[in-house]
């Protein structure tokens, strides 16, 4: 984790930024090496609920609402929720169009661009999970099928 706050001693820092400093610390602990806040009730990856179709971890909209900024972006494309943080600066059509739809839907400027195949291809690489039921709107019975992208 690169350290947000660089050689300022944390006695010089305002209590809200080390709370926050404490709560990116504790992100990083559960999410890269598993650890789990014995003192919260919050999910982790581990007991994350699951879709029981794709096995997919399930993240709610209000979830990926979250994942908003440059160090920490998801986006969702047809029901599915794709971590792009690492992707921003290597997307050819440039981090600014990605950023624009950062922590919602994107499906519709996605498509409205015309991907190419290979390009729908690296998707996978950065799924992480799917929208719950209830707040899918395009993978089901209807006419519009990830699969038919
Ligand atoms: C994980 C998500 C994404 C991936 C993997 C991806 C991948 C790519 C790739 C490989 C290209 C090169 C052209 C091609 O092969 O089609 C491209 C171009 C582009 N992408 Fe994306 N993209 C993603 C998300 C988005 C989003 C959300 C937007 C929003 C508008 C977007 C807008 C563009 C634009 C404007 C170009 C340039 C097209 C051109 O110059 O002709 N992309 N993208």
């Amino acid at each position: 984790m690169k350290h947000p706050y660089g050689r300022v001693p944390l006695y010089m820092l305002q209590p809200k930024t080390l709370v926050n400093f404490a709560a990116q610390t504790l992100e990083f602990a559960s999410h890269t090496l598993g650890y789990r806040d014995p003192c919260s009730g919050a999910d982790t990856h581990g007991d994350r609920a699951k879709d029981a179709q794709t096995g997919l971890a399930i993240y709610s909209l209000n979830e990926v609402a979250e994942h908003e900024t440059f160090d920490d972006c998801w986006i969702i494309l047809y029901d599915k929720v794709f971590d792009v943080t690492r992707f921003l600066l290597e997307h050819p059509g440039g981090e600014d169009v990605v950023m624009e739809h950062a922590g919602r839907d994107a499906t519709i400027a996605f498509r409205g661009v015309g991907h190419s195949v290979p390009a729908l291809q690296m998707l996978d690489e950065y799924l992480v999970g799917i929208l719950p039921l209830s707040e899918r709107i395009y993978t089901g019975d209807g006419p519009c099928q990830w699969n038919t992208l």
